[in-house]
This record gives C-alpha cells, structure tokens and sequence, in this order.
C-alpha cells in the first residue's frame, strides 16, 4: 500500500502552523461538532483531548459606521428565512431548489439588511457567493450536518470544539504511524484501468495496483487523465461541481483581550473588509482570533500585497475590538483556493442546475474508489466526513480484493 501526495506535507485542508507564542493554529479545518464521533475518537488514539470552543461575552453585527443593533423586523424576517431553508431540508427538496440560486432566494427576504445577513451567514457558512449556489445544494449540505441549527451553532453543534495540537498535527500524526508508506511530492496526473488493475503515474515515476483510492475533491479529480477516459457520469461529476473560496487568518495575541471588554471575538461584517471573526484560542494564555473571508471579499483580499491586507485587516478589527488589536505578537494566513493542490475549500459543491453530480461522487469506476469529504453522505464538507469516506472507500477495496474487512 502506498499513499501518493501531491503537496510537501501531509493534511490537505488542515494545516496546523506554530505561533511565535508557541501556540498550535489552523489555518484550514479547525472546529469538531458535537456529533463529529470520527474525528472524536481520533483524537482520544492520539491523545489529542478536544477542548470547548470559547464563548464569552458579546457577539457583534458590524457595518462600516461600527456595532449595530438589529431591528426586530430584520432579526424575524432573517430567522424565517433560515427556518425555511431549514424545513425545505427536513421534507422532500423540489427538484426546481437545485435551480434557484441562494441569490435568488435571498432577493425575495423582505428588507436590505435581513437579505444581507442571510447572504453574509450562507456564503460563510457555504465558503461561496450566495449567486454560485443553489438553494438544493445549501439544503443538501444543511442535511448531512444534521440541520441548520447544528451548522451554525458552537456548544451543541458544527463548531463545538477545538484539537489540542490542531487538525493538521493529527493528520501528521496518523501520517506518521504509515511512515514510509506516504510519498510526499508525488503528484498523480494519469491513472490507467486494465482489467489486471490500474497503473498510476506520478511526478515522481509509475506505480501499479489492484485498486486504488482517488481521495481528492472532484474539482481536483479533473485535473488527473484517464485511459480509457472517464464514464459520462464521473465526468459530469468532476464538470459540475466548483471548489469554494476562502481566505483565513489567524491574528495570535498575549491573551484574548477581546474578553477583557465583555466581547467574545465573534463578529459578523455586513459590508467593509471583515466579513467574520471568531475566538479559537487555547484554554490558557494567548488569544488566537480568526478571520474568515468567502468568495467575493477573500478575492478582493487578494488583490493586495500581504502587507496592505494583513493591515487592512488589524485595523477593522481594532475599530470593534479595540487598538490592542493592532500589535498581534504573529499573523497567519491562507487563500486556499489558490493553494495549487487543494484549489480551494471548505470543500466542492455542485453548479446550480447538478446537485446529481455531487449526489454520485461515491461511485466506483471499475477499480477506481472515490473518497474524500465530498463523497460523505454525513457531514459532507467536514473533516468528519472525510475519514467516514476513507472507512468507506477502505471497506470497498477489501470487498473488492475479497480481503476479510
Ligand atoms: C479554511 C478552511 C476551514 C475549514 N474549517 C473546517 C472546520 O472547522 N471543521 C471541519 O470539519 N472542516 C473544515 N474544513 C473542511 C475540511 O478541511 C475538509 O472537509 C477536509 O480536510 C477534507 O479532507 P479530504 O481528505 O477529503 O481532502 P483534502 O484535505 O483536500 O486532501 C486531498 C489531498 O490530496 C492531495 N492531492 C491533490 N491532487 C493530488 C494529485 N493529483 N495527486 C496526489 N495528491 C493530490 C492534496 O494535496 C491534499 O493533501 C475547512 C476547510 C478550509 C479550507
């Protein structure tokens, strides 16, 4: 058995990197939910105890101008929305939701502010603009999360805790116990099907095997060639689904001073260059506070040098948190989606019009397995389905080889 990565380290979309404080941080996958049982048990084999996301004090809605307070009318008219998404989610999805944007959705939301913190929650929540998406597509995702509540809540949802060590460390971690197993800089550009098995080839020379696991995004599948090509229906599944676009960084400090002043560092931007903050600092001593940006605003960040962005960034956050912001002791950031292997996160979802493409990325093609988090039924887009797809996967390749599981 071999493991053949593209990249130089392990992990994908989690990456944990050391703060100057010494501190452990993610700049991809951070949070384990409530139900996330893989990942927990995980973290028990690895000794990796998960800790409770922070959460004290008061959470903010910014614009430009600073904290706003939300009008009942906007609060009720954003909550129902929510709802019906919700609802659409517990009954049968309209197979006309795959094509209605999360845009067209959102224009009929009675009031400007109400559409524009629907639109700012999804399209975090989503790592898209809200006109990429379908309403089928959201549904689907709040589905496999177990609801909209459980997606969008920390203590008894999709953002309860937090790994000591972070998520990229555990995946370095279960890379080490396959040592030279795993091939770094090894990327798969053609992979070959015979009837005696496949032949893969990599930057680093030819492989074969009886059966192999494809475990990359279909996005990212679409870049490997096949001989003989694809079936019609795996293409369709590697044309129609889009990698998302996220930008993060994490601004370390002495201690999470936010707390000091009755905040919690979570904050939600209805327009300027903030568009999500959150606490994720350890249990003791420095504070970590992580900024998210998707789609639209992460490109836009983009544009500017590292520099002017990292002190775009500290300034906003001063505005609401206080100028203690603007000297962190270290700066962390990623654009994931101009990362060259991962091309984007949290993960792919399918083009308005082709929730069937992601709904068929589990199927076998011959002795070509797909895994990977976009092939979970549960918590599809989440570390947790990521592994839930490598079980899966592992356990079709021992049925195949007529292996006992
Ligand atoms: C910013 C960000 C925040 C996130 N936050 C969370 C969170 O808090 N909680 C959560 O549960 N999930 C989160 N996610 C999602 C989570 O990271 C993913 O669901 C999960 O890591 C997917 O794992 P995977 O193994 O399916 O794919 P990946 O992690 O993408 O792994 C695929 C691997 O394949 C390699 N590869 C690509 N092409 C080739 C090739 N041709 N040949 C060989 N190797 C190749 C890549 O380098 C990569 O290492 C986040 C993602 C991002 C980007």
């Amino acid at each position: 058995m071999a493991v053949l990565e593209a990249a130089d380290r392990v992990g994908g979309r989690a990456l944990t990197e050391k703060s100057s404080a010494g501190t452990a941080l993610d700049l991809g996958a951070q949070w384990i939910g409530h139900d996330h049982v893989q990942m927990a048990t995980l973290a028990r084999e690895f000794a990796r105890p998960l800790f409770p996301t922070p959460q004290f004090g008061k959470s903010l809605v910014l614009t430009h101008r600073g904290p706003v307070r939300l009008s009942p009318l906007t609060v009720a008219a954003t909550g129902w929305a929510l709802l019906r998404l919700e609802l659409i989610a517990r009954t049968t999805v309209r197979a006309g939701w795959d094509r209605v944007t999360l845009a067209e959705f959102v224009a009929r939301i009675p009031g400007a502010r109400a559409q524009r913190l629907t639109s700012v929650v999804l399209s975090e929540a989503f790592s898209c603009d809200p006109g990429e998406i379908s309403v089928a597509a959201v549904v689907h995702g709040i589905r496999s999360v177990g609801g909209l509540r459980v997606m969008l809540s920390t203590a008894g949802g999709a953002q309860q805790s937090l790994l000591t060590g972070g998520a990229g460390a555990l995946a370095q971690a279960l890379a080490d116990e396959l040592g030279s197993a795993v091939r770094l800089n090894h990327r798969v550009s053609a992979i070959e099907r015979s009837p005696a098995g496949v032949v893969v080839r990599s930057s680093a020379g030819t492989m074969a095997a009886e059966r192999v696991v494809v475990a990359v995004p279909p996005p990212v599948a679409a870049m490997i060639e096949h001989r003989p090509t694809l079936p019609g229906e795996r293409r369709h599944v590697q044309q129609n689904t889009v990698m998302g676009t996220i930008y993060k960084a994490i601004a370390v400090y002495r201690s999470p001073f936010w707390r000091g002043q009755g905040l919690s560092g979570e904050s939600i931007g209805l327009d300027g260059p903030l568009p999500s903050t959150f606490d994720v600092s350890p249990p003791a001593g420095a504070g970590h506070l992580c900024i998210l940006a998707p789609g639209e605003s992460a490109r836009a960040l983009d544009r500017l040098t590292a520099e002017v962005r990292r002190d775009a960034l500290l300034r906003e956050v001063a505005r609401h948190f206080g100028s203690g912001a603007l000297e962190p002791v270290d700066w962390h950031e990623k654009s994931w989606h101009t990362d060259p292997f991962v091309m984007g996160g949290y993960s792919a979802f399918p083009r308005p019009g082709h929730l069937d493409a992601l709904m068929s990325a589990a199927s076998p093609t011959g002795s070509i397995h797909w895994a990977g988090t976009e092939t979970a039924r549960r918590c599809n887009g989440y570390l947790e389905g990521a592994v839930e797809s490598g079980k899966r996967a592992a356990l079709e390749v021992l049925t195949g080889l007529g292996a006992q599981p």
